[in-house]
C-alpha cells in the first residue's frame, strides 16, 4: 500500500485576488479507489484538484501526505483538460518523463514503446503528437502521467470533448490504472461517467464540499436536496 496515504485536508482554501475559489475543506483519502468530484460549473472542481496537487497556493490550512512533501510530489501526477503536448513524435513524449527523472534512453524508449501500446497508440509511436487527434492526445496524455506509476493521479476532465469510443478507451485505462495500485481522483461534467467510474464522490458546491460518500449511497440516496437536484439534471446554485 503506498505510503503517500492518507491524504488529510484540514481547513484548506485558495483565493485568488480575495475571492475564495475552493475552501475550506476538509478531506480525508486513504489509498484506494476512484474519487469523483462532481458539481456544477464553478463549483471548485478544478480548483480542489489543484489544491490537492499542491499547484495553487493555500490561502488557509493545510494539506498533508502521509510520506514528506518532496516524495509526495515525486509519487503524484496531474492531466489536464487539454493536455500540452512536446512538439516530438509520440514516443519521445511518452520517454520523457522517464528521461527526467534519470532514467537512461534506451530504457525510456523501450517504456514508452511499452505504454503506446498500454494506452493504444502502439502504431502512432513515429507521428508527431501535435498531429493527433483530440482522444489520442489524451491517451497520450493519460501514458504519460502512468508511466512513471505515480501512487496518486488527478485528473480534470480528462475526456470533456472526446467521442464515445475514445471515452469508452480512455475509461479502460483509468481502470486499468486503478487496479494497478494508481489512486484517481478525478473531476466531471458527466453523470454517467461518474456513475461508470467512481468508488466514492464528493460533490462541491459554491466551493465546499456539499456531499461526501462511497458511490453507491451517494447515487442512490445523496444526502441533500442539492444534490438530489443536481443529480437530476435541475439547475443548482
Ligand atoms: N484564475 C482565476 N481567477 C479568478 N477566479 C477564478 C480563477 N479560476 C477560477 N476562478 C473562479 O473560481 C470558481 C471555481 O472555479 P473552478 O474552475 O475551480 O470550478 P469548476 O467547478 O472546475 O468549474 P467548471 O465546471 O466550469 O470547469 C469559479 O467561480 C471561477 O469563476
Amino acid at each position: 500500500m503506498s505510503a503517500m496515504f492518507p491524504l488529510i485536508v484540514e481547513g484548506a482554501m485558495t483565493r485568488r485576488g480575495g475571492k475564495v475559489l475552493v475552501g475550506p475543506v476538509d478531506l480525508r483519502l486513504e489509498a484506494e479507489g476512484i474519487t469523483m468530484v462532481i458539481g456544477p460549473n464553478g463549483a471548485g472542481k478544478t480548483s480542489l484538484l489543484r489544491l490537492l496537487h499542491g499547484i495553487a497556493r493555500i490561502s488557509a490550512g493545510r494539506v498533508t501526505w502521509a510520506c514528506d512533501e518532496g516524495e509526495a510530489r515525486r509519487r503524484q501526477a496531474f492531466v489536464f483538460q487539454t493536455p500540452v503536448m512536446l512538439r516530438r513524435s509520440v514516443r519521445d513524449n511518452l520517454a520523457y518523463p522517464l528521461r527526467l527523472t534519470g532514467v537512461d534512453r534506451v530504457t525510456a524508449r523501450a517504456q514508452a514503446e511499452v505504454w503506446a501500446e498500454k494506452v493504444g497508440l502502439g502504431d502512432a509511436l513515429t507521428r508527431p503528437a501535435t498531429a493527433l487527434s483530440g482522444g489520442e492526445r489524451q491517451k497520450l496524455a493519460l501514458g504519460r502521467a502512468l508511466i512513471r506509476a505515480p501512487d496518486v493521479l488527478f485528473l480534470d476532465e480528462p475526456c470533456a470533448s472526446l467521442d464515445g469510443r475514445a471515452m469508452r478507451d480512455v475509461e479502460a485505462i483509468l481502470r486499468s490504472a486503478a487496479e494497478a495500485g494508481t489512486r484517481l481522483v478525478m473531476s466531471t461534467h458527466d453523470m454517467g461517467q461518474a456513475r461508470r467510474l467512481a468508488s466514492e464522490v464528493v460533490f462541491l458546491l459554491g466551493g465546499k464540499i456539499h456531499d461526501r460518500g462511497p458511490a453507491d449511497t451517494f447515487f442512490d440516496s445523496p444526502n441533500t436536496a442539492q444534490a438530489r437536484a443536481f443529480l437530476r439534471g435541475d439547475i443548482v446554485e
